[in-house]
């Protein structure tokens, strides 16, 4: 009876033994994930994506989390009847418009996600950009056509305090950050899109990867026309390729981008559509979606793909 019991147990060895290299390089590490507004689209996939966040803590990693909501602001400017329209990919944010992307963000959307992970013990902790001065912004004016263009209170990122941040992961906790900046002069706030403030904190704690989940496969190589996933990418030819991206993935590929160019070592886009997407990328062999790595390794680590005899990435 009990021999028969082992036996069936033991592909789940199996599977926990394969992630072993994994677990042995991560530990320690710090990951930055960013959660796609569009990505959270339904109750399992967010209790998924919280089991896999404490999951990772669990085995020793310092997660932070970052998380996105366009969709969300989107709803809710319609219902207080205010007219919003994206310009370069971000959102022109008027006054009345930065309320309630404040409101969303950080009264709903990180509210939900603090809730779901703490319903797995005290982690998670939310906190804005505001807070302990973690990010700090100067107005940002997208250049379109060769114009700089007044696009309201979005911000360009100036500098990132990781105190707060560093603080909570050394007490063991999960900090989860809307991606609002303060002002220098703490005059007003700014709106920041997810995936940027994803990437600089990403690059200002020195994270070993940053993850972003999203509503695609990846890096599509000629969306919409195609859905050729591209699955690894270096810093150089991202570079290239990104005049040609459009909408939404602009600022994800620019953070992408900037955190491969300042010491993360690995930036991944993936679905977040896929349940457990997050474990599935981070501890097994079939790595999914769009990784970008730095020009050059000072090791050969991660130079492609996990495969069967591959290191762990
Ligand atoms: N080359 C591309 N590959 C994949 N998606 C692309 C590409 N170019 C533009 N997109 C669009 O970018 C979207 C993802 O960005 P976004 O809507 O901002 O998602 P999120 O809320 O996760 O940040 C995709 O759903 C797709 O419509
Ligand atoms: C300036 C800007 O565009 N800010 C974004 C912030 C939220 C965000 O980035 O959400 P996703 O990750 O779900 O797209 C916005 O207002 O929609």
């Amino acid at each position: 009876m009990s021999t028969t019991r082992k036996h069936t147990a033991l592909p789940k060895a199996q599977i926990l033994i394969e992630a072993l290299p994994w677990l042995t390089r991560h530990n320690g590490r710090t990951v930055v994930i960013k959660f796609g507004g569009n990505a959270m689209v339904d109750e399992d996939l967010k209790a998924a994506f919280a089991q896999d966040v404490v999951f990772l803590r669990h085995a020793g990693l310092h997660v932070v989390v970052v998380h996105g909501g366009g969709p969300q602001i989107s709803a809710a400017l319609d219902r207080h009847g205010i007219v919003s329209e994206f310009k370069a990919g971000l959102r022109v944010t008027t006054e009345d418009a930065m309320d309630v992307v404040r409101m969303v963000l950080a009264g709903q959307v990180q509210r939900e996600l603090v809730g779901l992970l703490n319903q797995h013990g005290p982690l998670a902790v939310g906190l804005t950009g505001e807070d302990a001065h973690t990010i700090t912004a100067t107005k940002h004016r997208p250049e379109i056509d060769g114009e700089l263009v007044d696009i309201g209170r979005v911000g360009e990122i100036t500098a990132i305090d990781t105190g707060a941040i560093e603080a909570l992961l050394a007490d063991g906790r999960i900090p989860v950050v809307s991606s609002i900046a303060r002002s220098q002069d703490d005059g007003h706030v700014y709106n920041v899109n997810a995936d940027t403030a994803a990437a600089a904190l990403a690059a200002a704690l020195g994270a070993e990867t940053l993850m972003v989940l999203t509503d695609v496969e990846g890096l599509y190589e000629d969306w919409p026309n195609s859905d050729e996933v591209i699955s690894r990418l270096t810093a150089s030819q991202l570079e290239k390729l990104l005049p040609e991206l459009s909408s939404g993935m602009v600022p994800k590929m620019e953070g992408c981008l900037h955190a491969v160019r300042n010491g993360v070592n690995t930036a991944r886009v993936i679905d977040g559509r896929v349940q457990h997407s997050i474990l599935l990328e981070i501890f097994t062999d079939e790595g999914i979606g769009t990784m970008v790595v730095p020009d050059e390794k000072p090791h050969a680590e991660p130079a492609a793909r996990p495969g069967a005899q591959g290191e762990p990435s």
